[in-house]
């Protein structure tokens, strides 16, 4: 079943044109200036219940006004938006009480009372049973490791203290989809993993739908099956995170241990210049080559005829070369969908 549809989902801001310095202040007071600037331009979106999809784009891609529309906080230009068969922006309450947010730049707590007092008041403005509310505090108190500070209030936490005391806020009214923006921002590795590894569980034992926006693509590798990339406003890519690397991932790095010396290392791929070769230990090989131009068996192939092959594996792609393509304009995701060769303008 669908949790969110949008269609056509679009967001206008009116943003002043001043011109700079003083000068440029006083003639605004006079004549203002204005342009439209189209934060979300047409988006259409569905999201299944139980989806777990990571919404990405370069900065002023339109990825926190779409967040915005769908919490309720933004009223949308145009467009039809429903959460669970709910309006967000008319219907608040009911479009609150089925969603969980985290921004990780803000917190949702009360600075200056202890957590669990603030997870207390949670429960009561989302009316959260007793039990239910009993049964997620300590599974979350255990989960994200939350004893030690639990007793303090949000302004002494440190970062990533108050990151898990705000998904613990955030997941304990039991809500059909979460949004996550940026939850591991600054995290060191250790808080990144508990985060995530709780995320995980929520989805997997809950059903809780995911909707991440985030620049860390440790993320999206780690929690999403879903890839939506939206730039300029509009989505230019909406489909799985395992299809995109398969079809786009051209860099590939294969490591070989040999058995034997290369005869003569330098004729193996004397006739594809592109191809990349680097010595990491004593018989050690890492190839790196595009895959449209050559593949892993005819690499290997090459050099069984020059030495002993006792043992060899492939790196899986990372996403993080497609999206930074992508982003840098040099692979064009619609084009890459036809042709993938024609679609990157550095070949
Ligand atoms: N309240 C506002 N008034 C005017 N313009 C706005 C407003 N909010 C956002 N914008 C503009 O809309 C565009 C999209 O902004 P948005 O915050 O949605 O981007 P984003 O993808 O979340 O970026 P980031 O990764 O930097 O958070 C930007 O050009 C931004 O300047």
């Amino acid at each position: 079943m669908s949790l969110i549809e949008a269609k056509g989902l679009r967001k206008v801001f009116r943003q002043a044109v001043k011109e700079p310095g003083l000068r440029g202040a006083v003639k605004h007071l006079f004549t203002q200036r204005y342009v439209d600037k189209h934060a979300v331009d047409g988006i259409d979106l569905t999201i299944r219940e139980g989806e777990t999809v990571a919404y990405v784009g370069p900065n002023g891609a339109g990825k926190s006004t779409t967040i915005k529309m769908l919490s309720g906080v933004l009223v949308p230009t145009s467009g039809e938006l429903r959460v669970d068969g709910f309006v967000p922006h008319k219907q608040r309450m009911e479009n609150a009480v089925r969603i969980g947010a985290v921004f990780g730049q803000r917190t949702q707590l009360w600075w200056d009372i202890p957590v669990r007092e603030s997870l207390n008041l949670l429960k009561d403005i989302y009316q959260v049973p007793e039990d239910a509310f009993r049964r997620n505090l300590d599974a979350f108190v255990e989960l994200l490791g939350m004893e030690e500070f639990i007793h303090l209030s949000a302004r002494k936490l440190s970062l990533g203290q108050r990151m898990r005391a705000d998904l613990a806020a955030a997941l304990l009214h039991d809500p059909k989809i979460v949004y996550l923006d940026e939850p591991t921002i600054g995290l060191d590795v250790s808080v990144k993993q508990k985060i995530r590894s709780f995320i995980k569980q929520m989805n997997r034992d809950k059903g809780t739908t995911l909707l991440l926006t985030t620049h860390d693509l440790g993320d999206i590798e780690d929690l999403c099956e879903r890839l939506v990339i939206i730039d300029h406003g509009r989505i230019i890519y909406d489909g799985s995170l395992q299809a995109v690397k398969d079809a786009f991932a051209r860099e590939r790095t294969i490591h070989l241990q040999l058995g034997s010396e290369l005869a003569e290392p330098s004729l193996l791929f004397s006739d594809l210049p592109e191809v990349g070769m680097d010595r990491t230990g004593p018989y050690r090989l890492a190839i790196r080559f595009d895959r449209f131009r050559i593949t892993a068996s005819e690499i290997v192939k090459r050099i069984i005829s020059q030495a002993d092959v006792a043992d060899f594996h492939i790196d899986e792609p990372n996403i993080e070369s497609i999206i930074r393509r992508v982003y840098e304009g040099s692979l064009d995701l619609e084009l890459a969908a036809e042709s993938p060769v024609a679609a990157s303008r550095e070949a």
